[in-house]
């Protein structure tokens, strides 16, 4: 009982229905025949009330399955489809089913247990039932719809909708009553179990209507409780019983009572227990409490539903399948049509690339061949450009290693009326007239080229520019200007003071052809071009390029000089200032001559009494081999060159005279000891000549511009620039020389070669020596160098000790001195090592020279206090060959001597002897010796025009001092003097 307390409405429910089948039994049991006929004639006439009803809202076709008086039976089966539930529920409340499903109309007559009819009427009445118990209507089961079903519930529901319509076609007035009142449709789902009450108060309605229809009907139905009308029933049915059948009743009633509830407590376990799992939303749930033979109907509709559920599902997922794997088909048909495809892309690409590749190949031989060809043609060109060069400098070396240019200025203006003493000017030669005793002569002169006074400073340019592209090709070049004051020295080498591209001179085109030829070179030697600008004024060297004021005078020291400098630089300590354009290059020239402008006044030019040397060093790395070549050139403007007698000057003005005369005669030195091939080049005996060593030497290439004026009253010093000039031209110098790294080796080799030629030298003198007669009286002093000086009052002789000129050559140290491990020799060791030792050997060959060559003349000669012999001057004439290096030697005899500090009066002494005024007698001498003289190099250019000179006539019987003589008492002694000579001491003096 607990449970069914629990169980609420479906306890009402179940005990309901339990109690009025007890009370039909008990009916029945009590044999009430009566009672029993009125209630079946009650039912059948309900039933008709119904089935009239129905047939009156749907119509006789809708209605013509339903009887208009049907049994029981016939009423049930009437409405089976539940169609015209649907349809009056419908027009009573339209919208009430949204879905009645008509078709199965003729399925419904088919036999029990069809699927689709089955599930198809079951739509119907189950959609009716939710209808009208949504709309609170008196319910039944679906089952009272089947073969023993109790139609008398469905009658009492399709009443209660009558009696709704009935009071809704009124009017709906008032409150609409059939048992119960009608829910609103709004009042929400009620639970399906408490619309299966409703079967038990459509019977008490019905047993009211029977027994107590009025009492029942008054009663308030919304406030009868399912205790209330158990009661109500309970006394309605035992109100005509006698008192002694009631208890018998009761006990009856609930025995039956708690039989049925025991049955259904065990149904209602079993159903749970065979279908546990069975889901809460299935039928069964709804039905357990039914009939077994109902549920197992609707179990079995339920499982065909849900076969049939699961045969379209299964339908659907297999269409979806075959659909899925229809598309799959196609997608993979597409794949394989498009692999195929991208194998005949990849099959004609990789034919592609096969055929590229081949191409390719032939291609990247057939370039490699032209590489090839390119490298062979290459290689061969630089192997061409380098026989070109090498070729081009022969041919400039065959030329002759100095080459002497003669240029005559032409008369400036204001000099127009001047008579011109040059007489003819071919392409290599010049003549001038000179006026002697016995009238007009023409003396001619051949040099490499002459440029009249038209000639232009291109042209005067153009045939030295090939020496400029050998500085390039790593030669040391010198070019140097040599003339009197105002000839044109300046302009030619820088132009006149007006400076225009036109007339711009041979330093600045000289370093703008470096300039050029090194861009052109430029793709296989990268070039270094550095300028230097030094002066020499007075044996003093200075500086022009210092920028900053400080330095101006005279910075260097007397040694600054270096022959072997370690880069290659004469004045290492001179500013050397990178140019890399002729911009560059004319400002430079612009501080040079500014700072040599310093020193001049008014009255003196600074540039004719001093020396100005612009030095263009050149380092070339050729950029295939790395091999470096360095060259040098030199641009020296000389200082005016005319004698000094002529000046008449005195003081410091005699002092640089003297000056300049001495460098140029040391100059004119080294040229004669380098045209005679001597062992030993004085390079030390001036400034200017160590300057220049470097070019003057066998490794360079040297240019001589010489100038002359052709004012008449120049024609002297015409004459005598000439004469040296000349003299130059016969220099042969060998071929010049590369400076490479090898150049050391080669230097070397010179030195090697200079010492040999020493000893041979001294050995055929040792052989002429014997024929000698040694003169009585003598007295020999061996100086400290070993040099041995013979004090004799009448003629000079013996001689230096062969033994110890051996023994220095010998003895004497290696050049370049070999140092020991860890001592290192500088250049002054170096310098000492070489040059100074070799003129003291030079000086004691050329006195035992000159003592031979007295004695084999006969003496004549005179000897001076300190020693120094005078010869007559005959010897000039009978052996020049050996004497040019005596007559270009006098500092040599000075250093012998061991009177090294030139005085004033030296100066004044060796002034008298200048460098022109010394090659003009030389080659007054050498006209009568050019057939034997053994210093003539160029048989094709005569050396000089035989001439006629009062001095060279006084010559032959006049003996002639030595120039650079120095008596200890100032004066000359017992040597004769001529009359030039006398002439100069006198204006000298003067
Ligand atoms: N070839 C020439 N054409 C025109 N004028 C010239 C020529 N040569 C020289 N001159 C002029 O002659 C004058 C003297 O020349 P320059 O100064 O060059 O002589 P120099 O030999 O250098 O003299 P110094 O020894 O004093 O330096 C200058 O006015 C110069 O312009």
């Amino acid at each position: 009982m607990a449970s069914a307390t629990e169980g609420g409405g479906l306890m009402s429910f179940t005990v309901a229905s339990v109690m009025e089948d007890v009370l039909q039994q008990h009916g029945n049991g009590l044999g009430d025949h009566d009672l029993e006929y009125r209630r079946a004639e009650e039912a059948a006439s309900r039933r008709y009330e119904a089935a009239n009803w129905l047939r009156k809202m749907v119509g006789v076709v809708g209605a013509k399955d339903l009887p208009a008086e049907p049994t029981e039976e016939g009423f049930r089966l009437g409405l089976r489809s539940g169609i015209i539930l649907c349809k009056v529920l419908n027009k009573v409340q339209p919208g009430a089913i949204s879905k009645v499903v008509e078709s199965p109309c003729d399925a419904i007559l088919v036999a029990d247990g069809a699927p689709l009819s089955a599930f198809q009427y079951f739509e119907n009445v189950r959609n009716f039932l939710v209808a009208i118990q949504e709309m609170g209507f008196p319910t039944f089961e679906a089952s009272d719809l089947e073969q023993g079903g109790k139609a008398s519930r469905i009658v009492n529901c399709v009443l209660a909708i009558k009696s709704y319509d009935e009071w809704k076609q009124s009017g709906g007035i008032g409150v609409w009553k059939f048992g119960g009142s009608i829910k609103p449709p709004s009042l929400g789902k009620s639970s399906f179990v408490r619309k299966n009450s409703e079967p038990f108060m459509n019977s008490l309605s019905r047993t009211s209507s029977i027994n107590n229809e009025k009492s029942l009907s008054e009663t308030d139905s919304n406030k009868l409780s399912n205790s209330g009308s158990l009661s109500t029933l309970v006394r309605a049915v035992l109100s005509d019983k006698k008192p002694e059948d009631v208890p018998k009743l009761i006990e009856t009633l609930l025995s039956k009572v708690v039989e049925e509830f025991e049955n259904r407590v065990t149904n209602q376990y079993e159903l749970v227990r065979a279908a546990p799992r069975e889901s809460t939303s299935s039928p069964n749930n709804r039905s357990f409490l039914k009939p077994l033979g109902e549920r197992e109907r609707e179990e079995k509709s339920f499982k065909a539903i849900k076969k049939d559920e699961t045969i379209q599902k299964s339908q659907i997922v297999e269409e979806e399948k075959k659909n899925r794997q229809f598309k799959q088909l196609t997608i993979f048909n597409q794949q394989q049509e498009d692999i195929e495809g991208l194998r005949q892309t990849l099959y004609t690409t990789r034919a592609g690339m096969q055929f590229m590749q081949k191409k390719f190949q032939e291609e990247f031989s057939s370039l490699g061949m032209h590489i090839h060809g390119l490298a062979h043609a290459a290689s061969g060109y630089h192997r061409v450009l380098e026989e070109n060069r090498k070729l081009y400098n022969q041919v400039q070396d065959l030329k002759g290693s100095i080459r002497v240019y003669c240029r005559v200025r032409p008369f400036l203006p204001g000099q127009s009326n001047f008579s011109s003493t040059i007489g003819n000017m071919e392409d290599d030669t010049i003549s001038i007239n000179t006026a002697s005793r016995h009238g007009k002569s023409l003396k001619s002169f051949t040099f490499n080229k002459v440029f009249g006074p038209s000639a232009s400073q291109e042209e005067v340019f153009s045939d030295m520019q090939p020496l400029i592209r050998s500085v390039l090709d790593g030669y040391n070049v010198c070019i140097f200007a040599y003339g009197q004051t105002g000839s044109g020295k300046t302009f030619t080498m820088s132009g006149p003071r007006d400076l225009t591209e036109k007339s711009q001179g041979v330093n600045y085109r000289a370093l703008g052809d470096l300039f050029l030829l090194a861009e052109q070179r430029k793709d296989t030697i990268r070039y270094d071009i550095a300028v230097q600008m030094i002066e020499i004024y007075n044996e003093h060297v200075r500086d022009l390029l210092v920028t900053d004021g400080s330095n101006k005078r005279y910075p260097f020291s007397s040694n600054e000089i270096r022959n072997s400098s370690q880069k290659g630089l004469s004045v290492p300590d001179a500013s050397l200032v990178p140019v890399s354009s002729t911009f560059d290059v004319i400002d430079l020239m612009k501080v040079g001559h500014k700072n040599r402008a310093v020193g001049s006044t008014a009255l003196n030019d600074r540039s004719s009494r001093s020396h100005s040397c612009l030095t263009v060093h050149v380092q070339g790395r050729d950029l295939t081999s790395g091999a470096v070549l360095r060259g040098c050139m030199h641009l020296v403007d000389l200082a005016g060159s005319e004698r000094v007698d002529k000046s008449e000057v005195t003081g410091d003005r005699l002092k640089e005279a003297q000056h300049i005369n001495r460098s140029l005669s040391a100059l004119g030195d080294v040229i004669a000891s380098l045209a005679h091939k001597n062992p030993h080049v004085p390079y030390r005996n001036s400034k200017l000549t160590q300057l220049l060593q470097d070019s003057l030497g066998g490794q360079a290439k040297t240019l001589m511009f010489v100038h002359i004026s052709p004012e008449a009253d120049a024609v002297g010093e015409t004459i005598s620039t000439l004469k040296f000039a000349e003299r130059v031209a016969t220099v042969e110098l060998g071929a010049a020389r590369v400076n490479n790294d090898t150049s050391d080796v080669k230097e070397l080799k010179e030195q090697v070669a200079t010492l040999k030629a020493a000893l041979a030298r001294k050995e055929a003198e040792s052989q002429q020596n014997k024929i000698l007669t040694t003169p009585t009286g003598s007295e020999k002093h061996k100086t400290k160098t070993g040099e041995v000086e013979i004090h004799n009052n009448n003629i000079m002789t013996k001689k230096s000790e062969s033994c110890e000129v051996e023994e220095i050559t010998v003895n004497s140290p290696p050049w370049p001195p070999v140092a020991s491990p860890g001592q290192t020799y500088r250049d002054e060791d170096r310098s000492f090592g070489s040059s100074e030792w070799v003129d003291k050997v030079m000086v004691n060959n050329r006195q035992d020279e000159m003592r031979r060559v007295e004695s084999l003349w006969g003496g004549g000669g005179t000897t001076t206090d300190n020693g120094i012999s005078i010869l007559p001057e005959d010897f000039y004439r009978r052996d020049l060959s050996s004497d040019t290096s005596r007559i270009f030697s006098e500092h040599s005899y000075n250093i012998f001597m061991g009177n090294n500090n030139i005085t004033d009066d030296l100066d004044a002494v060796t002034s008298d002897s200048s460098e022109p005024d010394l090659l003009w007698q030389f080659n007054q001498s050498s006209k009568i010796t050019t057939t034997t003289s053994t210093i003539e190099s160029k048989p094709k250019k005569p050396v000089s025009k035989p001439i006629k000179s009062p001095q060279f006539r006084n010559s032959n019987t006049v003996s002639r001092p030595l120039a650079s003589q120095k008596l200890t008492n100032g004066t000359r002694g017992t040597k004769q003097l001529g009359p030039a000579d006398m002439k100069r001491k006198a204006s000298v003096r003067h």
